[in-house]
């Protein structure tokens, strides 16, 4: 079964039309379920014009997101994916249609057509002034002069241009006048990359659409759609649909060039806000670029879904000064965005630091010293180890943390690699650390900020040893002071202690050892030794641990266990890397 958070299926249209009542004031449902699913507008101006519609439910916040001033007054919903009867439309006319008329739209699909069409009749028979219009804007498939073309996403835009006409006072001709216009007026196209599943039901085994594929030109209750295919980059699917909608053949919609446009990124269930608005940056480019048309309003959201289907729909609307009045004007309705839509240059320049900083300018040696030279091959091996080590370390925050440990450390390895051969000051060691934690505020994340603050603080202790930019560089004991006051730093803001499962797990040992050999004189390389030897222990050791800081301390003790911590297990990459480099 579709694992949804419901209790009952049968229950799913129904409680959730009480729950979405009880979240606006002015909404009421009338009392006449489960035949009669009518949301309408309880504060509803009764001079006015009144706008209903509905359909199947299934298509949250279709319908019943959009009653409220300047919109619908009433939204009719039937059960997931069916049409409501005749007698919940007729209740809806019932209850909000006065002297000035009712405006009934929908969707064209033949259950609303019939049911809506027969409530219309019959409304009329009673005395109402009644009117239909019925939405096609779907250019997936040939034209069916039997049929027509569906009604998808762009409805919505109907409902606002005729909600907003109805509030502000104009006649039924009038509403239905430009209700009809936009309707007439754009083109909708969807594209899904899974089915959806109804609230009881099992999800198809194999699915229709399998893994790494998707479907061009869907409806919006699971019916195939007009093509499959392997799945693509967004900008290539933005470029198909368009040209769908968009086609001079076909002749959906009637544009010229330099014509001003609404464009609406409409998620069909379950696609993340993020994908929508990489659609949208394709789309309003393409627009612009390819089909030269101004892209004036630009609505990105859930507007109407077919359940949870991991898809989007694009709408584009023809605009004129009538239009964009309606789409601008105010209205209550929940699901229609509150900001305007307009679409205006929308670049800012990055502040530059004023006044004085440190933010000195570094460069590149024309020529390497022999500690320049030792710099840099360390500081290669360290980013290749780490590019290589991403995976690993991933995996290992995946089980524990939030799984970006190691792509976080490779962002700051590629940001390395780059300067390297750009403006870090290598025969200088202090001035490398200090490079080096200039270009690590990239990396973000945790762990990017903690390298940040101790090569900092490295940098200053070295800055204030001597012998920092001789030939040899600094000594193997100024080495292991400026680590001592790395690891000072970097427990000061982490607030992390040793045995804490954190990085410092792996540098604490590490720093200790480095410092014992180096004080002792027994050169670098040992020191280097080691430390390694004493990170791996380190880290090796937080299998055991409880995680009091970071992301772990979330983590269940059982989930931890004999997971190595991925940040000193990081630690100990890039020490190995360095001891790899040294003679
Ligand atoms: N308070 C802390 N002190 C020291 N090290 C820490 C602390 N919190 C987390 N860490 C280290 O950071 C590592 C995770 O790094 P990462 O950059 O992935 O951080 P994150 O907590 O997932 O944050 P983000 O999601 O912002 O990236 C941990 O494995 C741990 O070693």
């Amino acid at each position: 079964m579709a694992s949804y958070f419901i209790n009952r299926p049968n229950d799913f249209v129904l409680e959730s039309i009480e729950g979405a009542v009880a979240s606006a004031p002015y909404l009421r449902r009338l009392d006449g379920f489960p035949e009669v699913k009518v949301i309408f507008d309880g504060e509803a101006d009764k001079s006015k014009v009144a706008v209903i519609s509905g359909g199947g439910s299934g298509h949250e916040p279709a319908h019943g997101g959009y009653v409220g001033r300047g919109m619908l007054t009433a939204a009719v919903a039937g059960d997931v994916f069916a049409s409501p009867p005749t007698e919940a439309v007729l209740a809806a006319i019932r209850t909000v249609t006065n002297k000035a008329g009712v405006l009934v739209i929908i969707k064209n699909y033949t259950g609303d057509r019939l049911n809506f069409g027969l409530a219309v009749e019959q409304a009329k028979s009673e005395g109402y002034k009644a009117k239909m219009l019925v939405v096609g804007d779907d250019c997936a498939l040939p034209y069916s002069h039997l049929v027509g073309r569906r009604g998808i996403a762009g409805t919505v835009f109907v409902h606002k241009v005729a909600g907003a006409s109805a509030a502000a006072g104009d006649d039924l001709a009038t509403v239905l006048r430009k209700a009809r216009g936009t309707a007439q007026s754009m083109g909708s196209m969807g594209v899904a990359t899974s089915v959806c599943t109804a609230p009881g039901s099992t999800p198809a085994d194999p699915p229709r659409i399998g893994r790494g594929e998707m479907e061009l030109g869907l409806g919006i209750h699971g019916e195939p759609g007009a093509s499959k295919g392997p799945l693509k980059p967004v900008d290539e699917i933005v470029a198909l649909v368009l040209h769908r909608i968009m086609s001079s053949e076909t002749d959906y919609l009637s544009i010229q060039q330099g014509a001003k446009v609404a464009l609406l990124v409409n998620s069909l269930g379950s696609v993340m806000p993020a994908e929508l608005h990489i659609a949208a940056n394709a789309a309003i480019s393409m627009l612009q670029d390819t089909f030269k048309v101004e892209v004036a309003r630009v609505y990105v959201g859930t507007f109407m879904t077919s359940l949870d289907m991991a898809g989007f729909s694009l709408t584009v609307l023809v605009l004129d000064d009538e239009r964009v009045a309606a789409l601008d004007a105010d209205t209550q309705a929940s699901a229609w965005p509150r900001c305007l839509g307009a679409h205006v240059p929308n670049k800012a320049p990055v502040p530059m630091p004023s006044g004085q900083t440190d933010e000195g300018h570094m460069s590149m040696p024309e020529q390497l010293s022999t500690f320049g030279a030792r710099m840099k091959t360390a500081l290669s091996s360290i980013c290749e180890a780490v590019i290589q080590a991403a995976p690993e370390l991933d995996a290992l925050d995946a089980k524990v943390g939030d799984g970006d440990c190691g792509s976080t450390l490779r962002r700051g390895a590629a940001a390395i690699k780059a300067d390297m051969t750009r403006c870090l000051p290598l025969n200088d060691a202090a001035g490398t650390l200090k490079g080096l934690a200039r270009t690590l505020r990239v990396m973000g994340g945790t762990s990017g900020v903690l390298y940040v603050i101790s090569l900092t603080a490295a940098a200053g202790a070295l800055h204030d040893s001597s012998a920092t930019s001789g030939n040899e560089g600094p000594s193997e004991q100024a080495w292991a002071d400026a680590f001592a006051q790395a690891l000072l730093a970097l427990q000061k803001y982490s607030r992390a202690q040793k045995g804490d499962r954190t990085m410092l797990d792996a540098l604490i040992p590490a720093q200790q050892a480095f410092s014992d050999a180096a004080h002792s004189g027994e050169g670098g390389k040992k020191a280097l030794e080691q430390a390694c030897k004493a990170a791996e222990e380190g880290a090796a050791a937080t299998k055991a641990m409880d995680a009091n800081a970071g992301r772990s301390s979330y983590v269940p003790e059982e989930v931890l266990r004999d997971v190595p911590d991925p940040g000193a297990q990081a630690v100990c990459v890039w020490l190995k890397a360095i001891l790899s480099t040294v003679q």
